[in-house]
């Protein structure tokens, strides 16, 4: 049996836990896939940088409303994808090989699963070509970063049939005739983006009222309101069975009615990779969603073993699974003085048309919680810079505490929400009351940033958490 200083289970966010700091230790670094995990070969890169040819082709779509004569001749989808994954498989194969060179990192390519404390039996070469093997190895302290994966509902396996995920989709050969969408939350929101501007036909089948659901309903009802103009959206009904032969599927819904389609893509969510590592025997314990229970630290259950990212967090999101990843590394080096993970106002961005950012409570939860909380809503089209977009959809909402004047909650829909978002997410880590934010700094007009601002001025706060006036710095 192999020891090591440090085992790491996983090189996507995994990968970001050993720099310079760890030179002194023996490290081995597991993974069964190309490096980079989910984020960079099937997840945010790849996808952002789809969603931005989606712009640029609606862009373009668009421009006669603005005066300005173009025409899209189309999407060269074959050229797209060979530039997107072109790019990024070369980037894995190079973060694989970087830490290869690194003279402290051991790099095992295979499935790793525990057989006991802080131990793992590996089996390598599988899916390689080459014969597979199988090593054990120990570490002194483990990490674990096995992510997630695509969840797939029965109706759909149970068919027989074929069906994409995200981890194949934007691989595909060609944009569908006509794709199905199974869910409608962050990735159908995006991906539907992506192809409906490359040409397909697109239908979202959601089972809950809106798309886009877990979001501020003021959002989630104004998105609905856009993909259906766009879109054949089907909301409030779930998938039966799906029937028929690949490229002609007929998926029957459970309000009596069918969609007719080439492909369908299942995007209802996602499950943690803690059920293909035999944690019992480790000692780490799973919640009832399978995630791996960890306490503030990232400690998992067995001593020795920290989590981070997608197999554990309530927020998977990259962002959350890099902040994770560093407190993993400062926990592992600083035993002694180790420091924890905020979850407070965690940001997100869904990058679709328009683009949508949130941060904190959405107003359904600050009722649910009983807060006495003031609400603003400013629309972009009622700023300079909105009739500049000829923006007729976008606004910004924020939810503050009526006596504090702390932020609770931010939800924005307009290009560039998910930067234009960050004030508001700085406030609310930093403490800074609404009208602080609203009357301290400058905001430069005409941006868009305007909308924020005003939209914070707008609160009814009580007079003790927004005395007003405040236009100079304090000396
Ligand atoms: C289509 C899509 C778009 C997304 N867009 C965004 C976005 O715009 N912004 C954002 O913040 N988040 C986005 N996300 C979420 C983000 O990708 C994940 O939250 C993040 O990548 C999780 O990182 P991780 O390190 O926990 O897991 P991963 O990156 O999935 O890494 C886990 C690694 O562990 C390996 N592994 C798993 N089990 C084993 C095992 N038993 N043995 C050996 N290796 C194993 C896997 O091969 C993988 O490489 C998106 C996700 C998807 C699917
Ligand atoms: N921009 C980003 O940050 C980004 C982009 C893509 C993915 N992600 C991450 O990946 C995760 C997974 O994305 P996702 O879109 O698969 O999940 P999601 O949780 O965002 O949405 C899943 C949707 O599917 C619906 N659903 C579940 N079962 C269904 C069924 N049987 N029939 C019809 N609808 C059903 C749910 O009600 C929900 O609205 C996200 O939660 C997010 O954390 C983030």
């Amino acid at each position: 049996m192999r020891s090591h200083d440090l085992v790491i289970v996983g090189a996507g966010s995994g990968n970001a836990v050993v720099d310079e700091r760890f030179a002194h230790l023996d490290v081995a670094v597991i993974d069964e896939g190309p490096f980079g995990g989910t984020c960079l070969n099937r997840g945010c890169i790849p996808s952002k940088m789809l969603v931005h040819v989606a712009d640029l082709a609606d862009g373009i779509r668009d421009a006669g409303r603005f005066g300005v004569r173009a025409r899209l001749d189309g999407v060269d989808w074959p050229a797209v994808r060979e530039r997107v994954f072109g790019r990024l498989d070369r980037e894995a194969a190079e973060g694989e090989q970087g830490r290869r060179d690194d003279p402290n990192i051991h790099v095992l390519k295979g499935h790793a699963r525990f057989t006991g404390e802080r131990t793992l039996l590996v089996t390598t070469g599988a899916g390689t070509g080459a014969g597979a093997g199988t090593v054990t190895l120990r570490g002194e302290q483990v990490v674990l970063a096995t992510g997630s994966r695509p969840a797939v509902p029965p109706p759909v396996q149970e068919s027989g049939l074929p069906y994409e995920t995200s981890d194949t989709v934007m691989r595909l050969e060609r944009p569908p005739h006509h794709l199905a969408v199974l869910g409608g939350g962050y990735i159908a929101a995006e991906l539907a983006h992506v192809f409906h501007a490359a040409g397909s036909r697109i239908t979202l089948i959601e089972q809950e009222d809106t798309l886009l659901s877990a979001q501020d309903e003021s959002i989630a009802t104004a998105y609905t309101t856009i993909a259906a103009d766009r879109y054949d959206v089907r909301t409030g009904t779930a998938l039966t069975r799906v029937e028929g032969e690949p490229g002609r599927l007929r998926l029957v819904l459970d309000d009596g009615t069918t969609v007719e389609a080439d492909t369908l893509l299942v995007a209802v969510g996602r499950t943690p990779n803690s059920d293909r590592i035999d944690a019992a025997r480790a000692g780490i314990d799973l919640h009832d969603d399978g995630r791996v229970v960890v306490d503030a630290f990232q400690r998992t259950t067995a001593p020795g073993v920290f989590a981070l990212g997608d197999v554990c967090t309530p927020f998977p999101l990259k962002h959350v699974a890099n902040r994770e990843a560093r407190v993993v590394a400062h926990n592992l080096l600083h035993p002694g003085d180790p420091v924890r993970t905020s979850h407070e106002a965690v940001p997100a961005g869904v990058f679709t048309r328009p683009q949508i950012a949130q941060a904190g409570r959405t107003e359904q939860q600050c009722r649910q919680e009983g807060l006495d909380y003031a609400v603003s809503v400013r629309r972009f089209r009622d700023t300079a810079y909105g009739w500049a977009l000829e923006d007729g959809t976008g606004f910004c909402k924020v939810l503050a505490d009526r006596r504090t004047g702390l932020l609770l909650g931010a939800h924005l829909m307009g290009p560039q929400a998910a930067t234009l978002i960050q004030p508001l997410v700085v406030a609310m880590s930093c403490g800074i009351t609404a009208g602080d934010l609203a009357r301290t700094p400058l905001w430069i007009h005409p941006a868009p940033t305007e909308a924020l601002s005003t939209a914070l001025l707008d609160l009814d706060l009580d007079p003790g958490a927004d005395p007003g006036g405040r236009p100079e710095r304090p000396s």
